[in-house]
């Protein structure tokens, strides 16, 4: 008899974790390894969880995969530690429980991180072997990513009438990471052929009953769960969970109100836990018939704020248009300095200031503050910056909710500078998300919903610009990465700096089909120094032999220099003004009124173009 059958009329009780018992028992290691050097470790725990009542428990194979194992150097063991794993099972369950082979999800919220084809090798590695064993049924467990589950309950389906449980973790009550409603979810799970469909891991049972509130009984599939005994907290470098399990025991009853009829245990449980449950249902049969709350409706989302400007991408494509770049200063006592300068450049005319995000990996004042006061005080357009490198998921949604709070719509999304090449070498880089994610992340807020498909309330409307880098080897490569990022969602482009006419006309030519509109970076010269670091030391850039020559015979004469840098931007401009409606001034080192100054050139062409046209008129 399969516990398929028993459950048609029973409720079944599984057992609890095994990965947080075995930690708290002090292994701090890779758990399924212990199937092979701690066997009776691993056999007590099974051995604890059918004392407490357990009717079927799960071999020590979560993460007993490719991919997790190779995090140890153990993947060469793996048909050992899955052999042995369920050897172990079936001798603590003899004849009396059922033994189900788990099989863990692999990916977080990141698919990038592993590509299903990856994902399916890596599964079927391990499923062939456990299917070799003599297992009562398969369970797939902590799918946070819902293609995941549904590509590797394909694979199972296809290879095994044994039963199979599909467990998803919820990102969020009711709803899955992508989105996908849990009740929607556990439909499309059932049809892919689950036999039985289940929440387990993330949350406790308060989240787990509330969203199952929505769920409707499913035609031929069983409800299960296997909720965390609480939401974890860290303690002295450990997480911890709380531990009640008199609260187990009513929740229990609350599951099997929801129609729930296998019921476990995920992380933080123990044998008390599995006790309590047991006990708890030990005389009641299973809900045939469930009250479905009403699906909640949809959180209607509202249109976007009306725009505080035009986005500069449609402004670029009309006339020339300058942005420049003021960077906020490493130093507290700069502000002033900087603020000065945003006011000189407004004067000026730009149609937008440039902040970077702690570029060249090296603490700023934030872009944010830097910007809101710029635009205070001068009235000044801020693009701000955003970096993958200094936040988190979580820190990068809510650092772009709060930009369009403050109406900051201009943003350039950016991988960002290694940290390798800051102040701060050892520091974490983040990179949660690429560049190409970061550009998906943005547009998908202006839709007014975020990373997960939650809804925002409230669209957003940034206009995304994203970074071209033309100093590469091979610059078709490079466009076709800016092509990737237009599908992502670019609307323009903003350049590293070019030191050629050539480049410019080289990069005009490969670019000019491109859909999107490019601002070309100038950044003027100070220095013979600064020319020779640039030229030595910035990856990809080459200054021509000329300009460093020039450089280098303004000598130590800073004014001499100055203007040098300033002449070569000029005729930089020049070819760039011909070919290109948009340009980007980088300010070197605070000294706007170089930038200013290059401001005003550009405007002066611009209105002695005007004036060339209405005379030809
Ligand atoms: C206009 C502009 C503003 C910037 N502002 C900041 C800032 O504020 N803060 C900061 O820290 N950094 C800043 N940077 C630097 C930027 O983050 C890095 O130069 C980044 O590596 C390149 O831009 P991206 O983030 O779009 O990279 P992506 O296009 O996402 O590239 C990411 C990775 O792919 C590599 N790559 C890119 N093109 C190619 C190619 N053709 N062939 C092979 N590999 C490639 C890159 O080296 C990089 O490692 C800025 C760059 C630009 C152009
Ligand atoms: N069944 C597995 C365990 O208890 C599930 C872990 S979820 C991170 O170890
Ligand atoms: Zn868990």
């Amino acid at each position: 008899m399969s516990f398929l059958d028993e459950l048609k009329t029973k409720i079944l009780i599984a057992d609890g974790a095994m990965g947080t018992l075995l930690y708290s028992h002090g292994v701090d290691r890779c758990f399924e390894e212990l199937n092979l050097s701690k066997p009776e470790d691993v056999l007590r725990v099974h051995k604890s969880y059918i004392e407490a009542g357990a009717n079927i428990i799960q071999t020590n194979t979560y993460g007993a995969n490719f991919i997790k194992l190779s995090r140890y150097g153990l993947e060469d063991d793996i048909r050992q530690i899955n052999k042995r794993a369920v050897e172990l099972a079936k001798q603590a369950a003899g004849n009396s429980t059922y033994v189900i082979g788990t099989m863990g999800g692999v990916r977080t919220f990141k698919k990038s991180a592993h590509s299903l084809d990856e994902i399916k090798r890596n599964f079927r590695e391990q499923l062939f072997i456990l299917l070799n064993e003599d297992i009562d049924g398969l369970i797939l467990e902590t799918f946070y990513d819902f293609e995941e589950i549904q590509t590797v309950l394909q694979i199972a389906r296809k290879e095994t009438d044994k039963p199979i449980i599909a467990n998803v973790s919820l990102h969020d009550t009711g709803v899955l990471q992508d989105g996908t409603p849990l009740a929607d979810g556990f439909k499309t799970l059932e049809t892919l052929g689950a036999d039985i469909v289940g929440l387990n891991c993330h949350f406790g049972p308060h989240h787990m009953i509330q969203s199952l509130e929505d769920v409707p009984l499913l035609e031929k599939a069983y409800l299960s769960v296997y909720p965390n005994s609480s939401l974890p907290t860290f303690e002295e470098d450990e997480l911890v969970y709380k531990s009640d399990e008199k609260y187990f025991a009513e929740s229990a009853l609350k599951f099997r109100e929801q129609g729930v009829r296998l019921i476990g245990g995920c992380c933080g449980t123990t044998p008390a836990h599995i006790k309590a449950m047991a006990a708890a249902v030990a005389n009641l049969s299973p809900v045939t018939e469930k009250e479905v709350k009403p699906h909640k409706s949809p959180v209607s989302v509202s249109s976007a704020k009306q725009a505080e400007y035009t986005p500069l991408e449609e402004i670029v494509q009309k006339r020339h248009s300058v942005i420049v770049e003021l960077d906020p200063p490493k130093k507290l006592n700069g502000m002033e300095k900087f603020l000065q300068g945003a006011e000189a450049l407004q004067q000026a005319g730009i149609d937008a200031l440039t902040l970077a995000d702690n570029s060249l990996a090296s603490p700023r004042v934030g872009n944010v503050a830097a910007g809101m006061l710029a635009k205070e005080r001068a009235n000044l357009r801020s693009l701000i910056h955003i970096t993958c490198r200094d936040r988190n998921l979580i820190g990068l949604q809510s650092h772009l909710m709060g930009l369009h709070a403050l109406g900051l719509s201009d943003v350039l999304a950016i991988t960002g500078d290694p940290s390798k090449i800051g102040d701060f070498p050892g520091a974490t880089s983040v990179y949660d998300l690429s560049s190409f994610d970061l550009i998906s992340l943005i547009k998908q807020f202006n839709e007014g919903v975020s990373y997960s498909g939650k809804s925002l309330g409230e669209k957003t409307n940034f206009s995304v610009a994203a970074a071209f880098n033309p100093n590469v080897r091979h610059l078709d490569k490079a466009v076709l990465r800016l092509e990737k990022k237009i599908q992502c969602g670019a609307d323009y482009f903003i350049s590293q700096p070019l030191y050629s006419s050539e480049q410019i006309v080289d990069v005009y030519n490969e670019t000019r089909d491109l859909k999107a509109p490019i601002y070309i970076g100038i950044m003027p010269l100070t220095s013979s120094r600064n020319a020779e670091f640039i030229h030595n030391e910035i990856p990809g850039i080459k200054l021509s032999d000329s300009i460093r020559e020039k450089m280098a015979l303004a000598g130590n004469d800073k004014e001499k220099a100055r203007q040098e840098g300033i002449a070569i931007a000029k005729s930089l401009i020049d070819t760039a003004f011909d070919l290109f409606n948009g340009i980007y001034l980088i300010t070197p080192f605070l000294q706007y009124d170089i930038t200013v100054e290059l401001t005003n050139y550009i405007h002066e062409k611009e209105k002695q173009l005007a004036e060339r046209k209405i005379t030809h008129v």
